[in-house]
């Protein structure tokens, strides 16, 4: 590796990190399974955007964010402001992204179960890409530069979902009839308690999970809640379980079905919208509440301790501004005695390993991590699929991520978004598609 030194404006030869010297920004579209929530349905392809920084002696560093053309046009707007940086200096990295961007209120984060702003996408974009070259630096997985491993294997769950027969990719994809196990449940319907059951059979015994989601808000509460008793009986007490409804419910149904599911719930997520409606639910049931929807920024904070409306906050280095904004927020979810864990959408490899790296350095890990990755097939990194054992994923050791970029397969799922013609997730237009005259509400039941 060479020395970066370099002449500093004191006139002093003095050591520098690495500087950018170009920013690729790739959008593509990865295979999706036609699935349900409270937004709609999930198009034939998840969009996502690849971020590659590379220095000035050749190091690349890269980054995985949800798709969105209009986050993509952001970030290129920053790429001038990047180019020639060293780096080491995130904090003055990100300062200046704050001074071209303006800061943003949680109001833009929008009424969906994801998140609408830019400005933490495009921290998180540029932040993991520059870990992963001063990775690479310095010899040191990510997580070493998150403070170090708290644990070598980092648990996910289950995250299952009702949805319609098909395993997305219209482009290249049609249903396998030969297929098997979960290869043939991944593409099976799931639109009743005994499809929700089968899915999750065959989703724990392809990657072993010990713990189990269902995405609802997508049937009337009783259905759901009757997929969750379902749950229950095929695997026993010891499977932790959980519904998240995306905040479809209103209170009276949340405290309804959320006392009918106390003796069954490790934690009931997102049952309404608001931290008003949640520290409502919150005080009339025994269950822990975790969020992704009502706490989602520091700004937040505040009015989550004041008003008490959640017990457990869903991190996401996507949508908390990167990787070291999600240590920060952990430290104040233990001053405050919030649990946390993490949440997710349709994604890649890049991102898991990133999931990972934090998953490993968080100071507590008291439930399993949300991850979409079964439903996808797809991959971006030359190492191929991630593999699970018992539900986790063994947190990488190379320097950096600990993952490369495939190039071919950027090459090809860059043309699926050229092709596809998606520029950003909208799931109400999907499920227009197959129940015209569908709208999203932002509170239904
Ligand atoms: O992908 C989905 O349909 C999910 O509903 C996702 O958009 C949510 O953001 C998420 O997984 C959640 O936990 O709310
Ligand atoms: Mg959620």
């Amino acid at each position: 590796m060479k020395p970066h030194s370099v002449l500093t404006e004191n006139g002093h030869f003095g050591k520098t990190g690495p500087r950018i010297n170009q920013m690729h920004i790739t959008p593509i579209a990865i295979v999706d399974p036609p699935l349900l929530n409270a937004a709609g349905l999930h198009a034939p392809y998840a969009l996502r955007t690849i971020v590659e920084l590379v220095t000035d002696d050749g190091i690349s560093g890269i980054s995985e964010i949800p798709g969105n053309s209009s986050i993509d046009a952001a970030l290129a707007l920053s790429s001038d402001l990047l180019i020639g940086k060293d780096v080491f200096q995130l904090n003055e990295i990100r300062q200046e992204l704050i001074n071209r961007f303006g800061t943003e209120t949680s109001a833009q984060r929008g009424e969906a179960p994801w998140d609408q702003r830019k400005l933490v996408h495009i921290f998180s974009a540029v932040e993991v890409a520059c870990m992963d070259i001063i990775g690479k630096v310095i010899g040191r997985p990510v997580v070493d530069l998150l403070g170090g491993k708290m644990r070598d294997r980092v648990p996910f769950s289950a995250y299952l979902f009702y949805k319609y027969e098909g395993a997305g990719g219209e482009l290249g994809f049609g249903t396998d009839p030969t297929a098997t196990g979960w290869a043939a449940a991944r593409q099976a319907a799931a639109l009743d308690p005994a499809g929700v059951v089968a899915q999750a059979k065959a989703m724990c015994a392809e990657f072993g999970f010990q713990s189990i989601k269902l995405k609802g808000g997508v049937f009337e509460p009783r259905q759901e809640v009757e997929a969750m008793f379902a749950l229950r009986e095929a695997f026993g007490p010891d499977v932790p379980l959980r519904i998240d409804p995306n905040a479809l419910w209103n209170v009276e149904t949340a405290i309804q079905y959320g006392r009918e599911m106390e003796p069954i719930l490790e934690y009931l997520e997102d049952p309404v919208r608001g931290q008003e409606n949640m520290a409502k639910v919150r005080q009339a049931i025994k269950t822990p509440l975790a969020t992704n929807m009502c706490t989602t920024s520091f700004e937040e904070i505040v009015s989550s301790i004041v008003l008490g409306s959640e017990d457990i906050i869903l991190s996401d280095h996507h949508f908390w501004g990167g990787l070291r904004s999600s240590i920060t927020l952990a430290g104040i979810c233990q001053t405050f005695g919030r649990g946390l864990s993490m949440h997710s959408n349709s994604h890649v490899g890049i991102s898991l390993a990133a999931m990972v790296h934090l998953g490993a350095a968080l100071p507590q890990l008291p439930y399993a991590l949300d991850t979409h990755y079964p439903w996808q097939s797809d991959e971006i990194v030359t190492t191929g699929r991630f593999t699970f054992e018992e539900g986790a994923v063994a947190v990488p050791q190379s320097p950096g991520l600990g993952v490369e970029l495939d190039r071919d397969a950027l090459a090809r799922l860059h043309q699926n978004y050229l092709t596809c013609g998606l520029t950003r997730r909208d799931d109400e237009i999907e499920m227009q598609k197959v129940q015209p005259g569908w709208r999203f509400q932002s509170v239904r039941w």
